[in-house]
């Protein structure tokens, strides 16, 4: 590795592991107690249209929505009420639209989700893992996708951990008033 400073960095991070990373940086955001999914929408520039993660719809309050789904009462279910990370990234896009674009998803999409892909525009769809895909839904999703000509492929990423240690990163503080005058003085 060139250590030198002269040269530039080889280790950084390529696009699609960044936007994969931002899509999981997203669910950090989700209440969801067992499943955080995050999703971003990239243009063909590279540029970010959308992101978006899992929860509650705007106004209904994450402390007395429904987190569970084994509650006797059916209306205390949390499938009726979460938004789903495609869809809010959808929903939250910058843009006029996200037409050919493709999305970037930790988990592979539902068939409500799928839906709202296809009808966005979107051409396709990258997802790191397919845990569900013995279940109906997520089966219907491959359907309609293959249907509508969308690829979708199972990404795997080039780096295998990316850490943002905010302590160690605070260690590199702007230095005191001190330091400043001896750096400036220094420098002259
Ligand atoms: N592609 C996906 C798949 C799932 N979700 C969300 C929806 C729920 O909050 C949760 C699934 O919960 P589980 O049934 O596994 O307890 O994940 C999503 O946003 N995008
Ligand atoms: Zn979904």
């Amino acid at each position: 590795m060139d250590t030198s400073n002269e040269h530039k960095r080889l280790d950084y991070i390529c696009w699609r592991d960044y936007f994969m990373a931002i899509a999981f940086l997203a669910a950090k955001r989700s209440k969801d107690p067992v499943c955080q999914v995050g999703a971003c929408i990239v243009n063909k520039e590279n540029k970010i249209m959308g992101i978006g993660y899992n929860g509650m719809p705007n106004g209904c309050c994450d402390d007395f929505f429904p987190w569970g789904k084994n509650s006797p009462i059916p209306t205390e279910t949390k499938a009726l009420y979460v938004c789903h990370a495609e869809m809010n990234a959808i929903l939250n896009k910058n843009s006029a639209d996200v037409k050919d674009c493709t999305i970037f998803v930790g988990l592979f999409p539902c068939n409500e989700c799928a839906k709202i892909i296809i009808q966005s525009g979107i051409r396709e769809v990258v997802y790191l893992s397919d845990e569900k895909a013995h279940k109906p839904s997520y089966q219907a999703s491959k359907r309609m996708f293959d249907a509508a000509g969308i690829k979708y492929w199972q990404y795997t990423p080039q780096t295998d951990k990316i850490v943002i240690d905010f302590k160690k990163l605070k260690l590199s503080e702007s230095p005191s008033k001190a330091e400043i005058e001896k750096l400036t003085l220094n420098d002259v």
